[in-house]
């Protein structure tokens, strides 16, 4: 058993949405295919992975120092023989040869899009859903069998008025979800705090509606917008400040006692950690926000969760950002708090499986072989053009 070749592309996810940082209208993301000599039904199997959004495609890394280095190694060397399949941990450590500790950002996403494939892989290796393996392999072999997902969207773009961000709202209500996330801070207070009622006009409750400023504030606009936003009891404030500065979100929490939420700006369990150790979040209250595909894949987030365990904090807090299946497979097998989801942006990568309903806020997962790119035909398309193209 080896890996073939692993083969990576960019693929764009422009659009002209905004949120109060940056616009999208260059957005690109990698997209990875781990080819092994593995055959099942006929064909050799095809691990994929994507790097979520937010950071622009990763080829150039993967070109100059990934990829070699697993093409590399001993085949025989990232192999777990215990379970006669492709060794993850074994990969991922192949992969970080000669890389210095710190200064996570700069590869955490071309290894974690890699670490994506290679799990894909390795449940299909196995023959079963990833979430399946997963619970199997670290939760006893209890998954959840539904996942609370929540609609994240509210971005601000061009001649979007409040009936427009209305009728957005009313849509993910219309398609089952429970909970919705806007955008604020590229605005004044003043007029985040219309958009802010006029969403909670349609959501009827301020407790099915998230906020995400997106790190734009600092401490004083933080606090402004922490006590303008307290009467309406929303779900949680999110990424308030930036996402490395833990004094301001310590700072932040003394002055607002609603639940806030950051994290899926931070790379590595030793980011998650100062987070934990100085960031005063609150395990009872808060979310973290972790996105695997940002952050050195699943092998560093099951390091992330143990992180978690020591310091007090249930892996139900957790609610990746990232809105992929992946995560969704994560949450589902390793019994975290729910994912995020983009119904309608960053296609055709945002989504779930074709045809699987949100219903009263929660998704069920496809029952087929990896992490079911398989099952969202427009996504597959694109991961197979790639995979099996000449
Ligand atoms: O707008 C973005 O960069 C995405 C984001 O923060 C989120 O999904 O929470
Ligand atoms: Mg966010």
């Amino acid at each position: 058993m080896r890996i073939v070749e692993i083969r990576e592309k960019t693929a764009s996810i422009a659009s002209p949405i905004a949120n109060a940082y940056i616009d999208f209208s260059k957005m690109t993301c990698s997209v990875v295919a781990v080819v092994t000599d593995v055959i099942r039904d006929g064909k050799p199997v095809i691990g994929y992975g994507f790097n979520s959004n937010g950071r622009y495609g990763q080829g150039a890394l993967m070109r100059d120092r990934f990829l070699a280095r697993i093409a590399e190694a001993d085949p025989e060397s990232l192999i777990d023989h215990a379970n006669d399949n492709l060794d993850p941990f074994a990969i991922w450590k192949t992969l970080m040869t000669n890389e210095k500790p710190g200064g996570h950002g700069e590869r955490s996403v071309a290894v974690g899009t890699i670490d994506m494939a290679v799990w894909d892989a390795v449940a299909k290796i196995a023959g079963k859903p990833l979430y399946r393996l997963l619970a199997e392999r670290y939760r006893g072999g209890v998954a959840d069998d539904k996942v609370w997902v929540y609609a994240a969207g509210g971005y601000y773009y061009p001649g979007k008025d409040h009936s427009k961000l209305q009728d957005e709202m009313r849509g993910y209500l219309d398609r089952g979800y429970s909970t919705v996330k806007m955008k604020i801070g590229a605005v004044s207070l003043g007029e985040d705090i219309s958009r802010i009622e006029a969403v909670l006009d349609v959501v009827g409750d301020g407790q099915r509606l998230c906020v995400d400023a997106n790190g734009r504030f600092d401490l004083k606009t933080a606090v402004a917008y922490a006590e303008a936003m307290k009467p309406y009891n929303l779900f949680w404030y999110e990424e308030a400040g930036d996402p490395l500065d833990y004094a301001l979100q310590a700072e932040l929490s003394k002055h607002y006692d609603r639940p806030m939420a950051t994290g899926e700006n931070l790379f590595s369990h030793q980011d998650a950690r100062n987070l934990l150790r100085h960031g005063g979040m609150n395990p009872e209250r808060d979310f973290l926000q972790f996105d695997c595909a940002l952050s050195y894949g699943l092998v560093e987030y099951l390091r992330t969760l143990e992180v978690l365990d020591e310091l007090g904090w249930s892996s139900r807090r957790v609610v990746p950002h990232g809105g992929h299946q992946m995560s969704l497979n994560i949450a589902a097998g390793l019994h975290l708090g729910g994912n995020e989801s983009y119904p309608d942006v960053f296609q055709p990568f945002g989504g779930f499986a074709d045809g699987i309903r949100v219903e009263d806020g929660y998704v069920g997962l496809p029952e087929i072989p990896g992490v079911g790119f398989e099952a969202k035909s427009a996504l597959y398309a694109v991961m197979r053009e790639l995979g099996e193209g000449a």
